[in-house]
């Protein structure tokens, strides 16, 4: 292993991925380094998920390799999910379980003893402000809390890398700072975030870190003022980069507007 290896969270070879005639990730190159708070930004259908799951252990590559903290993920799966946490698009939870439940159990998966689950359990549930609906089942959350029960688990084992897609997906103001709280204090310490999201204001006032994707390419990856470049905004950067043109152009969109709906 090299030096470099160790230092970087995430190293991505000349990774590839199709569905069909569909190639969704098309050889990228990716180094993504450890201790930051990074955000992979990206249009619809630029490849995020795809590559996210790749990287994570969840989907097989048609080429590539994938280092998540020194460790090869498709190698040495096991290694890389001990160091790893996760919280995935489309979150599946164990519906029947309360959220405390929920965090007993991935706590055993994880292998930790069960005071300090215990231990770990309520700092969480009490930061990320459900002590009050620990108790109530999973099915009974809401999407915020979904997402809130979801960053618990994964933050459980303290992981020394976080993945996590669309984090702030459907959560109130109130929450989001929550999560903002606790991913700010976890970067602090040393460990690495790396995030998907499309709001780039968000992207723009959490991350050190960017890289943009779109059509299955990184279009760019640096420090956030090194891709940003002279733009104002990253999101003017980002609508340069993957080359959007901004308002619908021609007259196909005339019918839409000022009423006249057909009776
Ligand atoms: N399981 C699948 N089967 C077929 N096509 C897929 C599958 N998963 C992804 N794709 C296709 O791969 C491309 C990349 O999809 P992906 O979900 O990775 O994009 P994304 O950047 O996460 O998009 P979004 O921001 O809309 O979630 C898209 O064209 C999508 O339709």
């Amino acid at each position: 292993m090299t030096d470099a290896a160790v230092d970087a969270a995430v190293r991505v070879h000349d990774l590839w991925k199709s569905f069909g005639r569909q190639t969704a990730v098309a050889g990228i190159e990716l180094t993504l380094p450890a201790g930051r708070f990074i955000g992979l930004v990206g249009p619809n259908g630029a490849g995020k998920t795809t590559t996210l799951s790749m990287v994570t252990g969840l989907l097989r590559p048609d080429r590539g390799t994938v280092h998540v903290a020194g460790h090869d993920v498709w190698a040495d799966p096991a290694e890389v999910k001990a160091r790893i946490g996760v919280l995935p698009e489309g979150l599946r939870l164990f519906e029947r379980l309360s959220g405390r439940e929920l965090l007993a159990y991935t706590g055993r998966l994880r292998g930790l003893p069960g005071a300090e689950v215990d231990r770990r359990a309520a700092a969480l549930l009490d930061v990320l402000d459900l002590a009050g609906a620990q108790h109530k089942l999973v099915v009974d959350y809401s999407t915020g809390m979904r997402k809130k029960i979801g960053l618990a688990a994964a933050l459980l084992h303290n992981p020394e890398v976080l993945f996590l897609d669309e984090p702030f997906e459907g959560v109130d103001p109130v929450s989001a700072q929550t999560i903002r709280g606790v991913l700010e204090r976890f970067t602090r310490s040393g460990a690495t975030v790396v995030f998907s999201s499309h709001v780039m204001e968000l992207v723009e006032s959490l991350c050190d870190w960017v890289a943009v994707m779109a059509a299955g390419r990184i279009r760019a990856q640096g420090p956030l003022a090194d891709v940003k470049g002279d733009a104002a905004s990253l999101q003017e950067a980002f609508l340069e980069l993957v080359g959007a043109s901004g308002s619908p152009s021609g007259s196909s969109l005339d019918w839409l507007g000022g009423g006249g709906a057909v009776r």
